[in-house]
């Protein structure tokens, strides 16, 4: 189990990544090619069906246990009015998770995900990113264990989310750092925020650009620019790349925890699929530096896993026709 106790063991575990089974990817694709269809005519379903197949180690690849686990943060930057709702929502938000009313409870439920949700020390937001780290060494490490605690046993396909009131500010920081850029290139109106609001959101970005010019490594990007839920999503990530779990991304703040460790070792991505492209209007730039082609496009910009939950039933759909469908030599029916 991957587990984050010092910075040395980050780093070592971005830069050691175990690569995908590249036998059950052929066994996969060897039966794919047997199915009873044109060849290639599921298009993308028979390449979703090899990656999963290739890192489940499984020639036939299941998604029994699917599970979303949503990581949730409070940002000191949202004392700046860069979010159409109060900090208090994401707390509230998390009780309406655990009550079962949030869109990822209908959506997870529709597509056959188990439901995690993980708060990390809502009563203490980050620090100010124009101002100081958004965390401590100590902090940082301890978010991103969190999330790498929470991927446990053999899952079939893991979902991470987000929550956290604000975090759309910190994860444009995140990107500009990361790939270039500066705040108008990156930030969107997350919530809802326009005019003024966006402005200062904006030039918000780009004083944590200034504040933190000088941060080079993944883990730095993260600690100073991120936050809790932004740390643990990266955690996760990782710590399922070295037990070979595959991942669907969410939206643009999933992408962007990422972001520092995919500009230090784009390799990162590999286990990923990009569920959905987010309507805020930084993620499609994202998606091409992360080198993904979304799954789906339906202008969701919620968060909370909740793009990646309705990709999901596509990953289920890829798999089911993978698996069930008769091949030609079993269907008596002619090849090419
Ligand atoms: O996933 C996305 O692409 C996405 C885009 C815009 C907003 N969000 C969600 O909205 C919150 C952040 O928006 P904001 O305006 O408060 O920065 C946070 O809880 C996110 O999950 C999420
Ligand atoms: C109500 C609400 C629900 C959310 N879910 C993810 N981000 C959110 C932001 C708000 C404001």
């Amino acid at each position: 189990m991957t587990r984050f106790t010092s910075v040395a063991a980050f780093g070592a575990a971005l830069v050691d990544l175990p690569p995908a089974d590249a036998g059950a990817r052929r066994a996969a694709a060897d039966r794919q090619a047997r199915l009873t269809k044109p060849v290639g005519s599921l298009g993308r379903l028979e390449e979703i069906a090899e990656f999963m197949a290739a890192w489940q180690g499984r020639a036939r690849p299941r998604l029994n246990d699917g599970r979303a686990i949503i990581f949730a943060g409070n940002h000191g930057v949202a004392a700046r009015g860069v979010s159409a709702y109060p900090p208090e929502v994401t707390e509230q938000m998390v009780a309406n998770f655990a009550r079962g009313g949030a869109a990822i409870n209908a959506l997870a439920t529709a597509a056959g995900l188990s439901l995690t949700v993980v708060p990390l020390m809502l009563e203490q937001p980050t620090g100010d990113i124009t101002l100081e780290a958004a965390m401590s060494e100590t902090e940082c490490l301890e978010a991103l264990d969190a999330g790498a605690a929470a991927v446990t046993g053999d899952i079939d396909l893991l979902v991470p989310g987000d929550m956290g009131i604000g975090n759309t500010t910190p994860a444009a920081a995140l990107c500009a750092a990361s790939f270039g850029g500066s705040g108008i290139e990156w930030v969107g109106p997350g919530t809802g925020v326009a005019g003024t609001a966006l402005q200062a959101k904006i030039a918000a970005v780009d004083d944590a650009l200034v504040t933190h010019g000088d941060a080079r490594t993944a883990f730095e990007r993260l600690r100073r620019l991120g936050g809790r839920e932004i740390a643990a999503i990266a955690g996760a990530v990782l710590a399922a790349r070295h037990a070979r779990v595959p991942v669907l991304l969410d939206g643009f703040i999933v992408g962007a925890a990422l972001a520092p460790l995919a500009a230090a070792q784009p390799a990162i991505v590999d286990h990923c699929l990009a569920g959905h492209c987010s309507a805020e209007p930084g993620h499609r730039r994202l998606l091409e530096r992360l080198g993904l082609s979304p799954l789906l496009s339906l202008d969701m910009r919620l968060g909370e896993g909740s793009g990646a939950a309705v990709a999901a039933g596509v990953v289920r759909a890829a798999l089911a026709a993978h698996d069930r469908m008769a091949t030609f030599d079993e269907a008596g029916v002619a090849e090419a």
